[in-house]
């Protein structure tokens, strides 16, 4: 963890003085010393565990055999349900994908009492180029997706950053990355969604058939019915990202540049910003290209390059400039450094010696950190460290700003833009048209003296609902039952859930994705 906090003093000293159990030399090693563990034992395991599963899709997919598994694998999702069916249903099901594999920083309690359903479809199915989709199975992984189409010319128009992010958790829960501005959110980009239904019947849906179950499917948290195959847009992926930094030096400047790049430069395929104090940050806009100018390209995945947040840092103070990235490397530009997790796991993981000698095994799956951190590092986590993303409207950024300043004071700061369209389901835009978001990522230790964790995210949250914004659900959410359907519209859901016989079948989403749900 960061040594210095809100007071001044080091977290370790504070939780040391804190918690009698952590007094003992374990709690001790873990805590100070959780780095030795993570490079001799996760990171080796993180590699071999990475390279076995792309090893498998790749094989799977070259072999063209998981189209003809997969109908064999739907059957087995449904069998199950209609034992379940059989049995009474008298437990409400889940997926039976184990907690510490999701991304999010708690391990759902429900896992441990619902009625689980293995639910095993890992495969690109299908890409038709014709079409311009691809089809592939729920626990198809955003890294196992680029891998698989950008040698082939394509790509997703929305590629969210961590690679082990899943297509059912993006769909089920959100996704967003900086091309959001001009696809929307994940949901936005998908064509149609084929489920396993509370009676085990399978069904297909989409804009055009069975419309009302398409638009309530986002945000429903595994509460309708199981995914059992998603068909999503693709595009051309060009070779190369020609990125641009621009350093701005006040928080008016921030938000007016941000927000111009945003809405008035519709050539901008990729927007984002860092924020590094409120009155110090870096905007980003990119366009992917098909050739670099010389002496521009900048490999950034290269085992001995910076993170990628520090090289973005050293742009600040300085005139615009631009460089030119491979496109898969600017996908997972944030990978390597866990967007800036990693500073706090691996301190000197930044120094040159460190990534000369250790680079090339970064990062440390989370899974496995998750897997492995036992209750000192956890309570560590829940009492000193803070992880949110909230969705704001634009207009409400320099607020959004000054309110996270006030309450966490943590930076780096991630922005980044998306387009709410107009459509039915969790997300309704208080002016009923089309806005534009932003999307405020806040992941460390909170610099500021009074941080509680449940009286300042409670806190936030309300800041939140006041500007008729949303948050990101895979992050810890203190809001009561009232104050949660307050920020989301749960008409259609209700409707979908009486039409498809839910109630017995599964919890609602706040029985899932509330902090009493979570361990
Ligand atoms: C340590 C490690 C980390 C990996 N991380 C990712 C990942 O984040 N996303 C993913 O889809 N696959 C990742 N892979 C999988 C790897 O890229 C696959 O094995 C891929 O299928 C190999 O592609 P290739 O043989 O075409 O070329 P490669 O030479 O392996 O790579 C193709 C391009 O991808 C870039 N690349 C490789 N790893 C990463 C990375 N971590 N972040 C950004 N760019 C990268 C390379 O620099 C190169 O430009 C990782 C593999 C290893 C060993
Ligand atoms: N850039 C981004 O957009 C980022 C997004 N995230 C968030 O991470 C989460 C995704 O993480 P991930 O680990 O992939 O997913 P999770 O395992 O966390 O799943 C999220 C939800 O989706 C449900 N779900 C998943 N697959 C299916 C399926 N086949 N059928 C029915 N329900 C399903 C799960 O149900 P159950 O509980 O029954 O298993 C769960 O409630 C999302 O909430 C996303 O918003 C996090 C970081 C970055
Ligand atoms: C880009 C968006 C929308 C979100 C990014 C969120 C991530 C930065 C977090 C999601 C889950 C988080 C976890 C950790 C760090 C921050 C996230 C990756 C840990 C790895 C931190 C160390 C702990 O021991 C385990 C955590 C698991 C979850």
């Amino acid at each position: 963890m960061s040594n210095k906090t809100k007071n001044g003093h080091g977290v370790q000293e504070e939780i040391h003085n804190k918690n009698p159990a952590e007094k003992s030399w374990l709690a001790y090693i873990l805590i100070h010393y959780r780095w030795v563990f993570v490079c001799f034992f996760l990171l080796p395991l993180s590699l071999v565990y990475d390279i076995y599963h792309l090893a498998r899709s790749w094989v799977i997919f070259k072999l063209n055999s998981a189209p003809k598994k997969h109908d064999e694998r739907v059957k087995f999702v449904q069998q199950q349900v209609r034992e379940w069916n059989q049995q009474g249903r008298s437990t409400p099901m889940c997926t039976a994908r184990p907690g510490w594999q999701t991304i999010s920083f708690r391990q759902p309690k429900y896992k441990k009492t619902l009625f689980n359903v293995k639910v095993n479809l890992i495969d690109v199915l299908e890409i038709d180029t014709e079409k311009k989709t691809v089809r592939v199975e729920p626990l198809v992984s955003m890294g196992q997706l680029s891998a698989t189409l950008n040698p082939l010319g394509w790509t997703i128009p929305i590629l969210p950053e961590m690679d082990d992010l899943t297509v059912g958790g993006l769909i089920m829960g959100t996704g967003i990355e900086t091309s959001s501005h001009k696809h929307g959110l994940f949901q936005h980009i998908c064509v149609s969604y084929e489920l396993v239904m509370a009676d085990g019947s399978a069904v297909k849906c989409s804009k055009e058939e069975n419309s009302d179950l398409y638009y309530a499917i986002p945000w429903s948290y595994g509460t309708l019915g199981f995914l059992t195959a998603v068909e999503i847009e693709i595009i051309p992926a060009l070779q190369f990202v020609r990125l641009e930094y621009q350093s701005v030096s006040s928080l008016d400047e921030a938000c007016r540049v941000f927000q111009e790049q945003t809405l008035k430069d519709e050539n901008n395929q990729f927007v984002e910003g860092l924020m590094f104090s409120l009155n110090r940050g870096v905007i980003m806009t990119a366009n992917m290209v098909n050739s670099a100018e010389p002496g521009k390209l900048n490999v950034i995945s290269r085992w001995y390059k910076p993170w990628f947040f520090k090289h973005v840092e050293s742009f600040w103070g300085q005139e615009p400039h631009v460089e030119y990235i491979p496109t898969r490397d600017y996908f997972h530009r944030h990978s390597r450094s866990i967007f800036w997790e990693i500073q706090d796991i691996i301190p000197f993981g930044n120094h040159p010696v460190f990534r000369y000698l250790f680079g090339w095994m970064v990062p440390p799956k989370v899974s496995l950190l998750k897997l492995t951190q036992g209750e000192t590092v956890k309570e560590l986590y829940e009492n000193n460290h803070f992880i949110q993303d909230m969705l704001v409207p634009m207009t409400t950024l320099k607020d959004a700003l000054l309110c996270f300043e006030k309450e966490v004071k943590i930076y780096p700061v991630w922005l980044c833009p998306f387009k709410l369209p107009m459509a039915p389901g969790m997300l309704r835009s208080p002016s009923g048209k089309q806005e534009m978001y932003v999307d405020i990522g806040t992941y460390g230790v909170p610099k500021v003296n009074n941080f509680h964790p449940v009286e300042t995210t409670r806190r936030v949250e309300s800041f939140v609902r006041s500007v008729n914004g949303f948050q990101m659900l895979y992050a810890d959410s203190y809001m009561t039952e009232a104050e949660f359907h307050s920020m989301f519209d749960h008409t259609l859901y209700n409707q979908m859930r009486k039409k498809y016989d839910c109630d017995k079948a599964f919890p609602r989403v706040y029985g899932k994705v509330s902090r009493a749900a979570r361990d």
